[in-house]
């Protein structure tokens, strides 16, 4: 039965591969099957490695690459047989957006308005990037990061229902990061459809309703933040007090599904429920009257989360299943810290 309760995606990739080269051998599957949905006024971040296939995933959802296999819609619509209809519907910023160095601004602007359906004014765009007053400048003469704020202000010209944005930030200074992640968000609050690769984790976390992170063609884990970072410990740092004569030792309590490192008087924590351990951790030191100092609990970062991706796709193949953090090794059992009395 189809759910008719949910809106149907403004993007959506089914069993996608994309291949370079012959079959066999002396080509390579770039994507290896993958599967997403955007909603409509969604932002969606797909992270991953160097190589990891999200640039030959977004040319496919952008039409302008075919797909090995698989089935990609956007908008309802077929990127390359539909393309006529939906090109003026989308907005898409390439890595590089290469126009013509010997043109001024003002004149990319006009000669991709003339390309583009229902055009917004070209010192409009300009102005959306924060390049207006350079609208005289000829592109050659831009630096690395003028050229990206440039490219996103063609992507933006025809107000696109769906933007896809390949690393709309790298080279920028970080006012003008902070810049483009706020123009961003306000195109997400119009209702525009945001999909962007980055490989800005930062950028992520602020700006992704939801993310997925690709590896070696897959995506090995995805949905909110919060989702993706659910299945990482959360860490829990400090100190014990040196300790003498009969205290020398001191047993902490046995805290279920966490493992501990001890490194001297440094303990080291990892625990999937951050608040319940940590409410019996401080409980037990106000008991034993135990001084935590530098005490430092924070939840897993996305960082983390992807730093173990890559590890475990390094060791041996990606996990296909939302990836694991380091393992907890130990059990319930006390742990006996300190010097022996
Ligand atoms: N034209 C091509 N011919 C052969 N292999 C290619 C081609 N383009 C990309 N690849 C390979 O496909 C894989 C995926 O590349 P892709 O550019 O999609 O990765 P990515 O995740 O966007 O990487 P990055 O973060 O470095 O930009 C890489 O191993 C790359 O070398």
């Amino acid at each position: 039965m189809t759910d008719t309760s949910r809106p149907r995606p403004a993007v959506e990739a089914r069993g996608l591969h994309r291949r370079y080269g012959p079959p066999g051998p002396g080509g390579f599957e770039a994507v290896r099957g993958l599967d997403l949905g955007v909603a409509p006024g969604e932002l969606f971040a797909l992270l991953g490695t160097n190589g990891a296939g999200k640039t030959s995933t977004l040319e496919v959802l952008e039409g302008l690459a075919a797909p090995g296999a698989g089935e990609v819609r956007v908008l309802g619509l077929d990127p390359l047989r539909d393309r006529a209809a939906l090109r003026p519907r989308i907005g898409i910023m390439l890595q590089e957006g290469g126009f013509p160095g010997e043109l001024t601004l003002a004149e990319t602007g006009r000669c991709w308005a003339g390309l583009t359906t229902g055009a917004r004014a070209v010192d409009e765009a300009l102005d959306l990037v924060g390049l207006l007053p350079r609208r005289a400048v000829r592109v050659k003469q831009l630096s690395g990061g003028e050229r990206r704020r440039l490219d996103l202000a063609m992507a933006l010209l025809g107000h696109p229902e769906v933007l896809f944005l390949d690393e709309p930030s790298t080279g920028l200074d970080p006012e003008a990061r902070a810049s483009v992640w706020r123009l961003i968000r306000d195109l997400r609050a119009a209702g525009t459809t945001v999909v962007l690769t980055t490989h800005y984790l930062e950028e992520a976390e602020e700006l992704a309703d939801r993310l997925a992170i690709m590896h070696h063609g897959r995506v090995v884990t995805g949905g909110t933040v919060a989702e993706v970072l659910a299945a990482h410990p959360a860490r829990i740092g400090f100190e014990l007090p040196e300790r003498t004569g009969a205290n020398a030792a001191l047993e902490l309590p046995a805290l279920p599904g966490t493992s501990t490192e001890l490194d001297g008087r440094r303990v080291l924590l990892r625990t999937p429920d951050l608040q319940g351990t940590l409410t019996e951790l401080l409980g037990w030191a106000a008991r034993h009257r135990v001084e935590l100092a530098r005490l430092d609990a924070r939840s897993a970062s996305l960082e983390e989360a992807f730093l173990a991706i890559a590890a475990a796709g390094s060791a041996g193949g990606a996990p296909s299943a939302p990836a694991a953090g380091p393992a907890p090794a130990a059990g319930p059992a006390p742990t006996r810290i300190g010097r022996a009395a």
